[in-house]
């Protein structure tokens, strides 16, 4: 077990063909297999480019709770998810269920307006929900998605090289993939409610997730047979972590590791984890390179669709029938 994150340097590289990308490869295998979680530097986002969409974010959560919840979120999980404001469950345990202190707006690929997935309204193909009063908005957004998904491409490819594929083994599987933005908003924390999860205990579901953290501190993660240890933002880095489909899809080669967010900074805290996942309909089975005699598949082959939309259901009351 390892017991801090690693970092792994890209040199601003994203050629799979190059001696780098090796090296990054393995040092990504070691992260991934081990504590699930990597710090990525020498990436290819331009700080101009990821300053400008914590701006948009900051600028969209200073908006009026009515504006913001003039976009609450849609059945295609795109949209906006205020505050948690059902009343706090007491308990003389000390494990009480409290909602996440969080909001947050979901933006999802976007869609052409002449997609059949879109204009048959298949589960996730729908309009995203732009702030319409924030003009700079969908254009700073738009362009980090672009630049945070180039990255998040050629980490599927390291990560098919570190497992001893072609690197661009699994691209296809991307070709019309399951994409989250979520702009977060934490409000700071009393210091004093030590059961108050800014984001409770969790794994993420799909593939990979690259999370950019602003200055304030709070992530956690708890490496498997571990206590939780931080995740302290290091500047213009990533926090790379698998995905429960990427520890399916590799036998559990990779882990999928919980995390959670504690916001003690004294003020608000923003952060923007992009999260890439294949098309609705990629089926996700064992790896051939995951697989031998002495580790048979321990997962019957699923959808990434099936997967992810009984995951949703079961997390989000938005999703769950009125009267539940
Ligand atoms: O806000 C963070 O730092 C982490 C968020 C997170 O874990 C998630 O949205 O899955
Ligand atoms: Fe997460």
């Amino acid at each position: 077990m390892l017991n801090s994150i690693p970092l792994v340097d890209l040199g601003g590289n994203l050629d799979p063909a190059v001696p780098a990308a090796r090296k990054a490869a393995l040092q990504l295998h070691e992260a991934l297999s081990t504590i699930g979680f990597a710090y990525i530097a020498g990436h290819t986002v331009r700080r101009a480019t990821r300053d400008a969409a914590f701006a948009a974010s900051r600028e969209f959560h200073a908006s009026t709770l009515e504006q913001k919840r003039s976009l609450a979120i849609n059945a295609f999980h795109r949209g906006y998810m205020g505050m948690a404001t059902s009343t706090i469950v007491t308990s003389s345990v000390a494990r009480v269920t409290r909602p996440n202190m969080s909001e947050s707006l979901m933006l999802m690929h976007e869609l052409p307006p002449d997609d059949a997935g879109l204009l048959a309204g298949l589960p996730m193909q729908g309009p995203n929900q732009w702030p319409g009063w924030l003009p700079g908005f969908k254009p700073a957004m738009t362009q980090y998605v672009s630049e945070v998904d180039a990255l998040g491409r050629y980490i599927v490819r390291l990560v098919a090289m570190s497992l001893g594929l072609e690197a661009t083994a699994l691209d296809h599987h991307f070709d019309h993939p399951t994409t989250f933005l979520r702009a977060l908003h934490y409000p700071p924390q009393p210091p004093v409610e030590d059961d108050q999860m800014g984001s409770a205990p969790h794994t993420d579901y799909g593939i990979v997730t690259l999370l950019a953290q602003d200055d304030s501190g709070g992530l956690q993660v708890r490496p498997r047979g571990g206590d939780w240890i931080e995740a302290p933002p290091i500047p213009d880095t990533y926090v790379l972590n698998v995905g429960d489909m990427l520890a399916r899809w590799t036998n559990d080669r990779f882990v999928s590791t919980p995390h959670r967010v504690i916001n003690r900074s004294g003020g608000d805290r923003y952060s923007l984890p992009y999260f890439l996942d294949p098309g609705m309909d990629a089926l996700i089975e064992c790896l051939p390179t995951c697989t031998d005699a002495q580790h048979p598949p321990r997962y019957e082959p699923v959808t990434y669709g099936e997967y992810l939309l009984e995951r949703l259901d079961k997390n989000y009351a938005y999703r769950k029938p009125a009267n539940a």
